[in-house]
């Protein structure tokens, strides 16, 4: 950590272990294409969970599918604005989220330019490659967690372990390295793990 004055910056050429975070339905309550700052709704055991991982040395880099922006559900606008209230709310518990990777496309979509078949739609794992690019990750010590068998499989692409957390929304991927249905089971898993 560099200090400015009062404030520390993250060093990114710093290879450090990572938890990919998917967001809606493991950070955020997945009401379905959330985009309204009144509908970003936390988790009650994410900020603790989050202070442990950081506390472990773990980055915290969010990895999330936004095919509503393509769907033409809302703007790409919508999106950051829904993560700096994210940020907000992490701030009152004095954690932050080191980095937003966001795919906005999808093929079916009727929104140009973000109606397009990309290579960052999760379960490929492009996310997680722009992430390694900006950060540099130690890739074989870290972990995704996701709502989505998905989510799994695009740390599977990646070679690295998906942990998720079954909210009863979506099917489970029973070859996940954990699957559990909170936040903080989730964060156990990891700091328990070798
Ligand atoms: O869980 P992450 O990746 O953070 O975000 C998922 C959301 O973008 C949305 O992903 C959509 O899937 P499709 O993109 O329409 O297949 C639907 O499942 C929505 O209910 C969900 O809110
Ligand atoms: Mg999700
Ligand atoms: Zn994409």
């Amino acid at each position: 950590m560099i200090a400015y004055g009062y404030t520390f910056m993250e060093v990114k050429n710093v290879s450090k272990p990572a938890i990919f975070l998917d967001r809606d339905g493991v950070l955020i309550e997945d009401f379905g294409y959330v985009h309204r700052i009144e509908d970003v709704k936390l988790f009650p055991d994410v900020a603790e969970g989050l202070k442990a991982l950081r506390a472990e040395g773990f980055r915290l880099l969010v990895v999330t599918n936004q095919s509503g922006v393509a769907r033409g559900y809302f703007e790409i606008d919508a999106v950051h604005r829904c993560h700096d209230e994210i940020d907000r709310q992490l701030q009152a518990h004095d954690v932050t989220i080191d980095s937003y990777f966001i795919c906005p496309h999808h093929p079916k979509g009727n929104t140009a330019p973000w109606n397009v078949t990309c290579s960052c739609r999760k379960p490929k794992p492009g996310l997680l490659e722009q992430a390694n690019k900006e950060f540099g990750t130690v890739m074989d010590k870290s972990f995704i967690i996701g709502d989505k068998a998905s989510d799994i499989e695009c740390g599977r692409a990646a070679g690295i372990r998906g942990i998720q957390i079954d909210r009863g929304q979506y099917p489970k991927d029973e070859k996940a390295f954990g699957l559990v249905t909170s936040f903080a089971e989730a964060v156990e898993i990891i700091l328990t793990a070798t």
